[in-house]
């Protein structure tokens, strides 16, 4: 049996979803990311695993402990190493004290090595802790009994940037060792830097599982670019590019990138690009034109395009998962069902889907069946 293995694990707080019907596997030294907006249902789904509530409906299972079962999991605890969204301790002791307290409850085999890597004021109280001490504690009382098993809710937040990096290699490292990690995070770049597959969870349905690789190839990146020139926006109609935003602007820099301003408007929505500034001829010289999409291609191709303009600006960036959400999974999967149970859509095994008029086939997806 997988370390974690869920099936059907359903959780409603009173009439309000948490989770619905989840069911996955976590193998052994396997980084396993839980990725989702807020509200999706991660924290829920972690302290339901943690046995910390009950499931609904549905169970899961940790090292073959099923998560019903309080004494199975009691058993399985002491290789079980959990770090909370927000850790909250006695906030009247000491860091040290808090230590030798979880250490007594399941051995401490590695504070010592842990400390040297996360180093909250050991001797000062709780209370006197910031938002990031309290995480470093968090994450040594996860480790210091060495567990087989990691459940860490947005491990990284709190920590500044190169804590969290620090973090991102301790997993890596932690995992060549054998050990195996579900966590959860709504921060996509964090997620590909360590994760072998993701899990994408939204309004508490699983609406995704693949390996990480095909998620990014996937969701690809967002492109902003200040270009000078005689730019054509309609030449940027390569394969790859989508949400094409375009908007003028003064390469002298009075308004910042243009990204957002006014004269932002779409390709093919009449709206008025390069000149929108209204800066008039003998600004034409300085004038540059902000640019922004995205792009799922090879780099090398949209580069050489680029290059027949002065750049000015650009940054590639990986698309926010909120944006991934959207161009894969706009809407809510829970609707998605209710359409496809009234039979207003089908959804086929690669996953488009078809929609229906009054039940039957548009002429449109029965052209795309042929
Ligand atoms: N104690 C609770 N009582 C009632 N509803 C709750 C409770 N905890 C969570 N929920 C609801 O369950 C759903 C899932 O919440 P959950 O906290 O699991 O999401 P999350 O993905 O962890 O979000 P975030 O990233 O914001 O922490 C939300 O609709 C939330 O409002």
């Amino acid at each position: 049996m997988p370390p974690i293995h869920t099936d059907g694990l359903t959780k409603y707080y009173g009439d309000v979803r948490g989770v619905e019907d989840l069911s996955f596997a976590v193998e052994k030294g396997e980084v396993f990311g839980f990725l989702g907006p807020n509200g999706a249902g991660k924290t829920t789904t972690i302290r339901t695993l943690m046995g910390f509530m009950s499931p609904t409906e549905g169970t899961a299972t940790i090292l073959d402990a099923d998560i019903r079962d309080a004494a199975a999991l009691r058993s399985v605890r002491g290789n079980v190493g959990y770090l909370p969204s927000e850790p909250s301790f006695n906030e009247n002791v000491t860091g040290r004290r808090l230590l030798e307290y979880h250490g007594s409850l399941r051995g401490d085999v590695r504070s010592d090595e842990m400390l040297e890597l996360f180093d909250p004021p050991l001797d000062r109280k709780v209370r006197e802790y910031s938002r990031g001490n309290k995480q470093m504690l968090a994450i040594v009382v996860a480790f210091m009994h060495d567990p087989d098993v990691l459940i860490m809710d947005e491990p990284t937040s709190g920590l500044d940037p190169l804590k969290q990096e620090q973090l991102l290699e301790f997993i890596r490292t932690e995992q060549q060792r054998g050990k195996t990690f579900f966590f959860s995070s709504h921060i996509l770049s964090e997620v590909r830097k360590v994760c072998d597959r993701v899990a994408i969870i939204r309004d508490g349905h699983l609406v995704e599982l693949e390996d990480v690789e095909s998620l990014l190839d996937r969701s690809g990146k967002v492109v902003r670019a200040r270009l000078g020139g005689d730019f054509d926006a309609d030449s940027l109609a390569l394969e790859g590019v989508h949400d094409i935003e375009v908007s003028g602007d003064a390469s002298g820099g009075e308004r910042g990138d243009g990204h957002g301003s006014d004269g932002a408007g779409s390709i093919g929505d009449g709206s008025d690009t390069a000149d929108s500034d209204g800066s008039g001829d003998a600004a034409a010289a300085n004038e540059a034109t902000s640019v922004t999409f995205t792009y799922t291609g090879a780099y090398e191709p949209l580069l050489e395009h680029l290059l027949e303009y002065d750049i000015y600006d650009l940054s590639i960036e990986e698309a926010p998962l909120e944006d991934v959400f959207m161009r894969f999974y706009g809407e809510n999967p829970a609707e998605r069902v209710e359409r496809v149970e009234n039979g207003e859509i089908e959804e086929h095994e690669n996953g488009e889907i078809e929609e229906h008029e009054n039940g039957e086939p548009t002429d449109r997806a029965e052209e795309a069946d042929a």
